[in-house]
């Protein structure tokens, strides 16, 4: 069996995930693959630095993200750019890895986490689909929080993506994540339990 974990940016699909992964699910993390692709020697990074210029990399040759994530959350052509020349790579990456997962543990419930996955129309590859979900609010300021953003800068990124409430909608399975950790438990714990997983 396999799961599409999304949501919106710092929703809570990592935290989600850890608890799937604590319970026995295999994980296939889209963003930690969109890492891997950026790393020096790596086609794909060597693809952004032409289009993007020596502006985006720092002087030991590794990506300078903050720089990136400023040209591509404040504009929307740049983004589609990056996303043109990531995205293949990651896409194909990600399909070798369920492969080699649904060969060598069947039995086991894959899980990939995928923050774009309805913007990339990636539904169909996924038997059900499960969104975590906190309302704009709480998403906003938990975002400001992590990563040191100012309001205008958190906007941005939201803005950068399908709304949470419309992911909400198109869900199977919604994971609310607004209140305590111990309250996300308790519905993951419910979810595996539903599903009949050992
Ligand atoms: C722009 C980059 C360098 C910014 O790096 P940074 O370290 O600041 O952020 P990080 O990679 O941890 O991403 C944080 C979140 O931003 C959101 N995000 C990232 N890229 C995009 C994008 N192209 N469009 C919309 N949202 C995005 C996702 O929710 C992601 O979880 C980086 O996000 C990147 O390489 N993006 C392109 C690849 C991509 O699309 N990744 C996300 C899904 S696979
Ligand atoms: N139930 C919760 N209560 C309070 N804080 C939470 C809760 N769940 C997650 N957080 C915090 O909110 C932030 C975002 O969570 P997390 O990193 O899991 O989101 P994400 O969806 O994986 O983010 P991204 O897509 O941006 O990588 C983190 O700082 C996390 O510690």
């Amino acid at each position: 069996m396999n799961i599409g974990l999304t949501g919106g940016i710092a929703s809570g699909k990592s935290t989600v995930s850890a608890l799937l992964v604590a319970k026995g699910a295999l994980l296939i993390d889209a963003d930690a693959i969109a890492r891997e692709v950026m790393l020096p020697g790596h086609p794909v990074l060597a693809a952004v630095i032409q289009h993007f210029g020596q502006a985006v990399v720092n002087s030991d040759g590794t990506l300078h993200r903050k720089k990136l994530g400023e040209i591509v959350f404040a504009d929307p052509v740049q983004r589609q750019t990056l996303n043109d020349i990531t995205h293949p790579a990651i896409r194909e990456e990600m399909r070798l890895r369920m492969e080699a997962f649904e060969r060598e543990q069947p039995d086991k419930l894959v899980l990939a986490d995928i923050p774009l996955l309805y913007e990339s129309g990636l539904e169909s590859l996924y038997e059900e689909i499960m969104v975590v979900y906190v309302p704009r609010n709480v998403q906003l300021r938990r975002l400001m929080i992590r990563d040191g953003l100012t309001v205008e800068q958190a906007e941005l990124r939201l803005s950068a993506q399908m709304d949470i409430e419309q992911k909400r909608r198109m869900a199977d399975i919604v994971i609310d994540n607004s209140g305590t950790q111990a309250e996300t438990k308790q519905q993951i714990d419910l979810f595996w339990q539903r599903k009949g997983l050992a």
